[in-house]
């Protein structure tokens, strides 16, 4: 296991803010448990020479350039075939959860639905539906975001949380920016309960410094495995034009015309992409978007 893989401190920021430093992806698969703490919070115990581990790693498809070009997606439907690699992922979270005196379960849709719920059977906590916009039928709080590959909104019934300091634990499948769990952890927090920890099958290692998931605990049971064959990316775009092959990687509708400037995430940009001395998620009026380009060394905000 590289240096990259023994992400512990998570530290960065929510709604789009551009790290310091990113550093390179690791390509090779690993299994470890990870937990990410924001500064000050006590690292929980994790469990990173349990041999189910492995086998969830291996389990997690990698689907290169989805859904769009530079995005390595970790997709779990591969692990959801093996029964027993199933069980397997549900029964170490339950393993840590039961006997913390969690209330609630908050899965976020959609990947948060499949594991979710049957933690929450197994620890006797309810279970909390985070849902995508005009879901839910009844009264609503909302929170918007931004993903690794353009925005969104999360939404709970006015009510799910039933009293005030309710112990919840919040469940998703991958954590990656960090901006879902953290509208989560807001939506949580805003009808006056508890967010004990999050729990998520796979943390994306290049992201492990880029976000602060406003000082809660992340369990995070494996890294991503970046490519299939543990090589990197493909190669770096021919970047001669400027701007426009940065800006056709982006999902979050900052256009060419409208780009004020970049900010690189690399420790060694190439000469175009330009580092701009104001921080846009300073700027109350900045549009920001992530870009994932096709180089793991090689990520950068637009803003505009
Ligand atoms: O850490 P982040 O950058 O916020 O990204 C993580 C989120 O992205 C994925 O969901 P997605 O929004 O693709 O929705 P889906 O589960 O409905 O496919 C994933 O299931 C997480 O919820
Ligand atoms: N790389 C990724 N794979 C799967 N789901 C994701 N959600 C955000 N980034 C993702």
């Amino acid at each position: 296991m590289g240096e990259e893989a023994s992400c512990n401190a998570v530290c960065g920021v929510m709604e789009a803010k551009p790290a310091k430093e990113n550093g390179h992806a690791a390509a090779e698969a690993v299994a470890t448990a990870v937990v990410a703490v924001a500064e000050a919070a006590p690292p929980p115990v994790a469990a990173a020479d349990d041999p189910r581990l492995q086998g969830i790693s291996e389990a997690i498809r990698v689907v290169p350039h989805f859904p769009k070009q530079g995005i390595m997606f970790n997709d779990i439907t591969t692990l959801l075939l093996r029964p027993g690699v199933f069980k397997d992922a549900v029964d170490l979270f339950v393993e840590r959860y039961r006997g913390m005196g969690i209330d609630a379960v908050a899965g976020i849709e959609a990947r948060g639905f499949i594991f979710g719920p049957a933690i929450a059977l197994a620890i006797g906590a309810k279970f909390i539906p985070l849902r995508k916009p005009r879901k839910l039928p009844g009264e609503v709080i909302s929170e918007k975001y931004v993903l690794e590959y353009g925005t969104d909104c999360l939404e709970m019934h006015v009510g799910a949380i039933e009293r005030p300091g309710e112990r919840v634990l919040i469940v998703d499948d991958l954590v990656a920016t960090g901006g879902t769990l953290c509208a989560a952890i807001r939506l949580i927090e805003r009808a006056g309960a508890d967010v004990i920890e999050c729990a998520c099958l796979i943390g994306l290692p290049k992201f492990k410094n880029l976000y602060k998931l406003n000082g809660k605990p992340v369990y995070v049971l494996v890294e991503s495995r970046e490519s299939e064959n543990g090589t990197a990316h493909s190669p770096i775009h021919d970047a001669s034009d400027g701007h426009s092959n940065v800006m056709s990687n982006c999902g979050a509708g900052v256009r060419p015309n409208e780009c004020r400037g970049y900010v690189h995430v690399t420790s060694h940009p190439p000469p175009w992409l330009h580092a701009v001395p104001a921080n846009p998620v300073q700027d109350p009026q900045a549009t920001c978007c992530h870009i994932a380009l096709q180089a793991p060394q090689v990520e950068a905000y637009a803003y505009a």
